[in-house]
């Protein structure tokens, strides 16, 4: 990369401004899957070792209401995070105003501080006012007011242009440089997908139908099969004519789901067979069913047939990249596609197989694949991005060398 990255910046003294990704699942107010945290240590630990004030931003989940906040505090973050690094860590509970600014200037050389979550600043006074993810100028300007430098280490943040990635960054010409996980995402991921070898099966799933649906148009012009399963399938199924029940699926993408349909031909393949279920519920009765899913019903996983003929497919690949669980694995009884599809893909020992996204990665460590694939990144949309050969913006972002 031709971008500055943290080894080129004064440290000593500063007030380093650090992006990193700790959108992480949270359950009960514990942090579960801490990989996203842990790949950011290497950065975080460079910039205190050299005298720097670490002070950190990260988005958690999505607020769009008041009622959303608190259940997306950082603070759960904050405290895993000390354990990580073995000293205190300052949360701060808001993300403006004097009592950031008092706790900034109180720090000291190699201290730590966490800001709230970027993304409360997406609901003010009860409206959806989205500050930080329409990158309102004038926060990224702000914050960037508080600090020297800025680090950006946040690649599962990449494929957005929000206020605290690329709003500080282009607050900050000449002082805005890359992380070492940032640095490390891009070379794995530009050395796998540039050229890859082939055949090439894209593996989506997972529930963010809108934000991901537009990837598989550029990719079928990069890979040789497209596999969809988990909620991302069932909008294909409802563009086909076929019945989906209560399954997910984002009515107003069912055109597009169309389009990518006459365009990929049997490039892209879909499940056959489904487990559904009565309820959104580890308990709820269940069965499975190919094609029609009828009223009442949802369809939570792939079934066995599905998993069989994604095998297939995924056999002779020798690049794999895959985003998005299969089912609602955090369900056990909605967990198996996933796991037989992880399982399957670390039996590739030929094949570059990668996985990338928050739960995605949490699917795979939990179900116990993880260390049989080559590379887990941090980012799911991010790598898809990428993938796509389109710019992230967070990268962009940086400062040129
Ligand atoms: N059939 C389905 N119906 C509803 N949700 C699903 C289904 N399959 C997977 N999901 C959900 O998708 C979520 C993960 O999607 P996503 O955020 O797109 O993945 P990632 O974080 O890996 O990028 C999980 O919480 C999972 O329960
Ligand atoms: O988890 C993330 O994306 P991913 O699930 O595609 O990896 C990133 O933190 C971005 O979050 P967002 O999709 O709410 O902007």
């Amino acid at each position: 990369m031709a971008k500055l990255t943290v080894e080129d910046l004064p440290l000593e003294g500063k007030k380093v401004l650090m992006r990193v990704d700790f959108n992480v699942p949270i359950k009960d107010g514990v942090v579960g899957d801490d990989n996203r945290i842990v790949a950011a240590l290497p950065t975080i630990k460079y910039v205190i070792d050299h005298g720097g004030r670490a002070i950190l931003f990260s988005h958690l989940g999505r607020i769009k209401k008041e009622e959303d906040k608190p259940g997306l505090s950082l603070r759960p973050v904050a405290e895993r995070l000390s354990n990580l690094l073995n000293k205190p860590v300052t949360f701060v509970p808001v993300t403006e105003g004097k009592q950031l600014e008092d706790a900034i200037d109180n720090m000291k050389n190699g201290d730590v501080l966490l800001v709230q979550n970027t993304r409360y600043e997406d609901v003010k006074d009860g409206e959806y006012v989205k500050r930080e993810s329409g990158n309102d100028p004038e926060l990224g300007k702000y914050w960037a007011s508080l600090g020297d430098v800025f680090v950006n280490d946040a690649f599962g943040t990449a494929h957005r242009k929000h206020a605290s990635n690329v709003g500080i960054a282009t607050n900050m010409p000449g002082k805005a440089a890359a992380g070492y996980l940032m640095e490390k995402e891009i070379k794995f991921l530009g050395d796998a997908v540039d050229n890859p070898e082939r055949p090439f099966v894209a593996i989506l799933g997972g529930a963010k139908v809108s934000d991901k649906i537009g990837v598989i148009d550029n990719l079928l012009e990069k890979a040789d099969k497209i596999i969809i399963g988990g909620g991302m399938a069932y909008t294909f199924y409802a563009a086909k004519g076929i019945k989906v029940g209560n399954s997910l699926v984002e009515k107003d993408k069912i055109d597009v789901a169309k389009q990518i349909l006459d365009k990929a031909g049997d490039k892209l393949v879909l499940p056959i067979d489904n487990v559904v279920a009565d309820k959104f519920n580890n308990d709820a009765n269940t069965k499975v069913v190919e094609g029609d899913i009828d009223d009442g019903w949802m369809a939570l996983d792939i079934g066995p047939k599905s998993v069989e003929e994604f095998e297939n497919v995924l056999k002779d690949a020798k690049t794999v990249v895959w985003n998005g669980p299969m089912g609602v694995f955090e369900m056990p009884n909605f967990a198996k596609g996933t796991l037989e599809i992880g399982k399957f893909l670390g039996t590739l020992s030929d094949a570059t197989t990668i996985v990338g996204g928050g739960d995605s990665t949490a699917a795979v460590k939990e179900l116990g694949v993880a260390d049989k694939l080559t590379h887990i990144s941090t980012g799911g949309g991010a790598s898809l991005t990428y993938l796509e050969g389109k710019e992230l913006p967070g990268i962009a972002a940086i400062s040129e060398k």
